[in-house]
């Protein structure tokens, strides 16, 4: 969608605060385009040329036991002449292909058991392919579990150099950012700084996670359903800093049962279904067709209105946030 068809189809307009930032203008400049914010500041340096792509995607396919296996009996053994069970296995993902560019945001969606996982840790190294390959050319920032792969027995301190150590950063460059990282996941996480990690609240383990990894300076950022844990004030800060990280031109895979926040970040979709990639498209066609397979018939297809107003909405949201983040940038550097 573009900025004159959106204004067409809908009456919505953002109206001006009183804590609007400096050079922000509602009534006539309401997107991204229409701002001209110079370079666009940030940490990331990219090894891929531009147009190359970061992430490629071939023949992808990962099989798993399906069940726990049990031992055959004795007597099977003798009447049945094997020594083991057949193996049964399903093929969680196969014949995946699909390549992502520099600064793409990309939403991944399908139903439970539908590979969405399986994906991201193949892309994050962490699960190796059967079949096929996923090739990665850049740094990987991965959130992919609650706990972010930290250590249960290190207290959160411990995690977070070791973390940001296995990711490149030095012990000052960590010393540089710990305030920053501690002040994102909040005064519990403070006070817990010295407990053992395991010993975190879900939430406490979720808020350490995303402000770990979205701290550091890789240029690919995996996030699997983890902002559903965190509270509304904790959710509002990880909006801001993943529009932030788009804006830095990093390249986003978020995996999420929310439409409200695919809708936002992700311009993107791929469907996973039934272990293939069913669709690879625009983040809201590809919502579309999976909610019209997930609801069926009572699936309500929004108006081209209300498409239009979560766009411009989007777009508004962006600009104040990034005319923000240079005030404040400019404040610090005066
Ligand atoms: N290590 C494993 N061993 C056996 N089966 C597995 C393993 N990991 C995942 N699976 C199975 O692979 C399928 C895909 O799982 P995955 O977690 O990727 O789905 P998902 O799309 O992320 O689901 P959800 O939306 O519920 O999180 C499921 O059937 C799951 O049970």
């Amino acid at each position: 969608m573009d900025r004159a068809t959106a204004l067409e189809l809908t009456d919505w307009r953002p109206t001006a605060g009183e804590n609007d930032p400096p050079g922000y203008d509602p009534e006539n400049k309401l997107t991204w385009d229409d701002y001209d914010f110079g370079r666009v500041p940030g940490t990331v340096e990219w090894n891929t040329a531009p147009g190359e792509p970061v992430i490629r995607v071939e023949n992808l396919g990962i099989e798993f036991l399906r069940g726990r296996k049990r031992n055959l009996s004795l007597r099977e053994i003798i009447f049945t002449g094997r020594s083991a069970h057949d193996k049964q296995t399903f093929w969680a993902l196969r014949n995946i292909n699909f390549t992502v560019g520099r600064g793409e945001a990309v939403g991944l969606v399908g139903g439970n058991g539908g590979g969405k996982s399986t994906l991201l840790k193949m892309i994050a190294g962490t699960l190796l392919p059967d079949e096929g390959k996923a090739t990665v050319s850049e740094g990987v920032a991965p959130l992919i579990e609650l706990t972010g792969g930290f250590i249960g027995d290190l207290s959160a301190r411990e995690n977070i150099y070791l973390t940001a150590g296995l990711h490149g950063m030095s012990k000052e460059q960590i010393d540089e950012r710990f305030d920053e990282i501690v002040d994102f996941a909040g005064p519990a996480v403070r006070d817990g700084l010295d407990v053992p990690y395991r010993h975190f609240s879900s939430g406490m383990q979720v808020r350490l996670g995303f402000a770990v990894i979205t701290c550091l300076d890789e240029p690919i950022i995996l996030v699997d359903e983890v902002l559903a844990v965190g509270d509304a004030a904790f959710r509002s800060k990880c909006y801001t800093r993943m529009e932030n990280l788009l804006d830095e031109g990093r390249t986003l895979f978020l995996v999420s049962h929310s439409e409200g926040d695919l809708m936002r970040f992700c311009t993107r979709g791929l469907y996973l279904k039934g272990g293939e990639l069913a669709m690879d498209g625009p983040m809201d066609q590809v919502m579309e067709q999976y909610m019209s397979d997930l609801m069926g018939a009572d699936h309500t297809r929004p108006t081209d209105a209300t498409r239009a107003e979560s766009w411009l909405k989007r777009e508004d949201s962006r600009v104040r946030n990034r005319l923000r983040r240079d005030q404040v940038r400019a404040t610090a550097g005066a």
